[in-house]
């Protein structure tokens, strides 16, 4: 079998990330796949900067570059805002590449059109990264919306406001040092207003909420706030109280199809669910209208549980076009 090829957009905690694993765990992929998986090219914004990247691997600023490479199969997008990732997962989808992507404000803002784009063209799109870093929830929805109906979700969903949250009450650190850590550990986004203002979150449950209804979601109809305003003494109260402050992401569907949702720190008592959820952890407690409560937890955030999860992904596309070709 001729070597899957892979073009990775983006090159930071998450882009670093997928490359190695490719590298490292070829035998692996080999196993799964029957055979190699190749990374014939690396864009990212400054090609100047100094990376680990084999000197056979295309680098480059230019898309137009890695659409002209011979037999390419998929593009791994970790880059950050909706554009220029919208406008180069297009023109992939429409040169009928199989496209992978972590890049949640995108998916939120074009997920649908991409979807509906590579129906039409016949290929996947994959987001499992987008929501809740290495936990794979969006597969698990999948599965649930196929007999239950999913009626409620609430979430602890970015692994950076939990984290804070967390050292705040745990070693009594200001938000900004907890957030400096954050962001040492590779979880923050390029923008950190993006996650202490609730934003990240936001954009995670509009994902959510298009997979459950398998509509475009308007925005308007989602409160957000973050937790740039919880004060250290917000935190020793709810500890008095013996509740913690968890940032939560909820939504509620009906059986119209009518949906509610809002995205704000709330103070939870130690028979929540989300309680004991500490650090870079997520959980996402799900109500299928059968199975009641279901609760995920896992890394929201971070290098390689990120990074394997887009390897996921991409497993699956390949695991399932051979299927397809065997059963021919
Ligand atoms: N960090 C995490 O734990 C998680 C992140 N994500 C998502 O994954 C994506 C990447 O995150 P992360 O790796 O942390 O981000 P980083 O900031 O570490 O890396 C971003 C990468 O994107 C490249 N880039 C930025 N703008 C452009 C552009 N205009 N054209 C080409 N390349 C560009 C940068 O290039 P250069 O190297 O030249 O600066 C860099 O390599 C984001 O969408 C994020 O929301 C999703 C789940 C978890
Ligand atoms: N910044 C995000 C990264 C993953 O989605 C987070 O902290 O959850």
């Amino acid at each position: 079998m001729r070597p899957i090829k892979v073009a990775i957009l983006g090159f930071g905690t998450v882009g670093s990330g997928v490359y190695e694993l490719i590298e490292t765990k070829q035998d692996l992929l080999e196993q799964l796949l029957g055979g190699p998986v190749r990374v014939d090219a690396v864009l990212v914004k400054d090609v100047g900067k100094s990376r680990t990247i084999h000197d056979d691997v295309l680098v480059t600023d230019d898309f137009s570059e890695i659409l002209r490479l011979p037999e390419l199969d998929v593009v791994i997008e970790a880059i950050v805002n909706v554009e220029p990732g919208y406008t180069y997962l297009r023109r992939a989808i429409e040169a009928g590449l199989y496209v992978v992507t972590a890049n949640k404000e995108l998916f939120a803002n074009k997920g649908f059109e991409l979807r509906q784009l590579a129906e039409k063209r016949g290929v996947k799109v994959c987001f499992e990264a987008t929501v809740a870093g290495g936990v794979p929830i969006i597969g698990a929805l999948k599965q649930l919306l196929r007999f239950n109906q999913v009626v409620k979700v609430e979430a602890i969903l970015n692994g950076t406001m939990n984290y804070i949250l967390t050292k705040m009450r745990e070693d009594q650190v200001s938000l900004e040092e907890a957030l400096l850590q954050a962001q040492r550990l590779g979880y923050a986004e390029a923008d950190p207003a993006n996650d202490v203002e609730g934003f990240d979150v936001l954009f995670k449950v509009v994902i959510l909420l298009e997979l459950l209804t398998g509509r475009k979601i308007d925005w308007d109809l989602v409160r957000c706030s973050g937790i740039s305003d919880i004060t250290p003494a917000d935190i020793s109260q709810a500890s008095v109280r013996g509740e913690r402050i968890k940032h939560v992401g909820s939504l509620v569907v009906d059986d119209q199809g009518q949906v509610e949702a809002e995205v704000r720190p709330v103070s939870v008592g130690e028979s929540h669910k989300l309680y004991a959820i500490e650090g870079v952890d997520n959980a996402i407690v799900v109500t299928g209208d059968l199975t009641g409560d279901l609760v995920f937890q896992g890394p929201g955030a971070g290098k390689y549980p990120t990074a394997s999860i887009m390897i996921e992904d991409l497993v699956s596309i390949f695991q399932s076009i051979k299927k397809a070709a065997v059963s021919r």
